[in-house]
């Protein structure tokens, strides 16, 4: 093994990926260091896959390096590569047991059968699939085949772990289920885990850091907690949705407070130190949906604003309450099932939404 084992594990620095005019992946860089669980998430066409496929050695990158352990990888071949990028997707072989398709990375790298065999058995008990070893893979449940492909990945004892949409060919309950064993293999095997997926519920429930892209770039990493309750920019705030964005112009408050008035009302939050914002200026306030409470007068305490309930949204144990402000702004916000039970709501009636002024945020400018 060349290299130091100090830093980053793999460093993706200023990667790129043109296809003749289309910019899959502009401009990316970031650190992942051993044993973490990262997911990259966005939206379709951001270049999460791609980003993924570069790592995994199936494109090369127009631009940028990848480097594992300080040393330059981009020209090595999937098979090349000193750790084993393992790219874990559902394409098993019909044609061959469960076993079989375990065993067949190993193969490959020249084991000996009874070597092969006994490392397969011991992948497959543990993912609880050595009851079908003999079985074809067509033989086998969704769920069951995700753990044959998984299976057959690790049996590779990789370093690493690439994961491209692992989930998304099950159905919710399944999801939920192998979403755990995701996490309680990742806990147990200290391997890193790098999972591409669309679904915010699965990259900030699986994930110690999230990446999350737009047009080929990043737009933030951070812990899951970090992301959901300080958004870099609007589109972050936007995309993992349950935020207000109050926008408005910006006049000083004092004691560290800006104010901001818009077709919302009027509010205070902290005035950001690090952040330009000018008084008389355009500004947004985010506001977590979660984080706002509903009364029904005035208590003079933090940020209170008058409005309308429009509708309720019910989704498992959350409902979404959306409020309309005199000055036709939404409101947005979430409660549990029970909260609501305790204080019924109708469209039409007149409320008071309030939040303690420290809850809200300025986006940069
Ligand atoms: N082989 C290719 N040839 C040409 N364009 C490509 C190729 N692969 C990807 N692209 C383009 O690059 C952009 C990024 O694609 P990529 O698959 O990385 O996005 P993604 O974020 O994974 O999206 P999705 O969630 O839809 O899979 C898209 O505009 C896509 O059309």
């Amino acid at each position: 093994m060349t290299g130091s084992k100090a830093g980053p594990m793999l460093e993706i620095d200023r990667l790129a990926k043109r296809y003749g005019d289309t910019v899959a992946v502009a401009d990316v860089s970031f650190g992942i260091e051993k044993g973490e669980f990262i997911a990259l998430m966005g939206p379709s066409g951001c270049g999460k896959t791609t980003t993924l496929r570069m790592i995994a050695g199936l494109d090369t990158p127009s631009g940028g390096e990848i480097r594992l352990w300080g040393r330059r990888i981009n020209e090595d071949a999937p098979w090349e590569r000193e750790a084993p990028l393992v790219w874990q997707h559902y394409a098993l072989f019909p044609f061959l047991s469960v076993a079989k398709n375990v065993e067949f990375g190993l193969k490959q790298r020249g084991l000996p059968a009874a070597e092969r065999r006994r490392k397969a058995m011991e992948w497959m008990e543990r993912l609880g699939i050595a009851g079908f070893a003999e079985r074809g893979v067509d033989q086998l449940s969704g769920g069951q085949r995700q753990r044959v492909a998984l299976a057959r990945a690790l049996a590779l004892e990789p370093e690493m772990l690439l994961l491209d949409e692992p989930l998304s060919a099950l159905d919710p309950h399944l999801r939920v289920r192998m979403q755990s064993e995701l996490v309680r293999l990742h806990r147990e095997l200290g391997i890193t885990f790098v999972c591409v997926t669309h679904s915010h519920s699965e990259a900030f429930a699986m994930a110690d850091r999230v990446v999350i892209m737009s047009e080929g770039r990043v737009q933030q990493i951070g812990a899951p907690r970090e992301i959901y309750r300080r958004a870099a920019n609007r589109f972050v705030a936007e995309f993992v949705g349950g935020n207000n964005l109050f926008s408005g112009t910006a006049a000083a408050a004092g004691e560290g407070l800006l104010r901001v008035e818009g077709p919302f009302g009027t509010a205070l939050a902290p005035r950001p130190a690090d952040v330009a914002l000018r008084e008389g200026g355009e500004v947004t306030l985010v506001v977590a949906a979660d984080r706002i409470d509903l009364g029904a007068a005035r208590s003079g305490a933090g940020n209170e604003i008058e409005a309308k309930v429009v509708t309720l949204e019910f989704v498992g144990s959350s409902v979404t309450v959306f409020l309309e402000t005199a000055g036709g702004a939404e409101l947005r916000i979430q409660r549990s099932l029970r909260q609501i039970e305790n204080t019924p709501l109708s469209p039409g009636d007149a409320v008071i939404a309030r939040w303690p002024q420290d809850e809200g945020f300025f986006l940069p400018a």
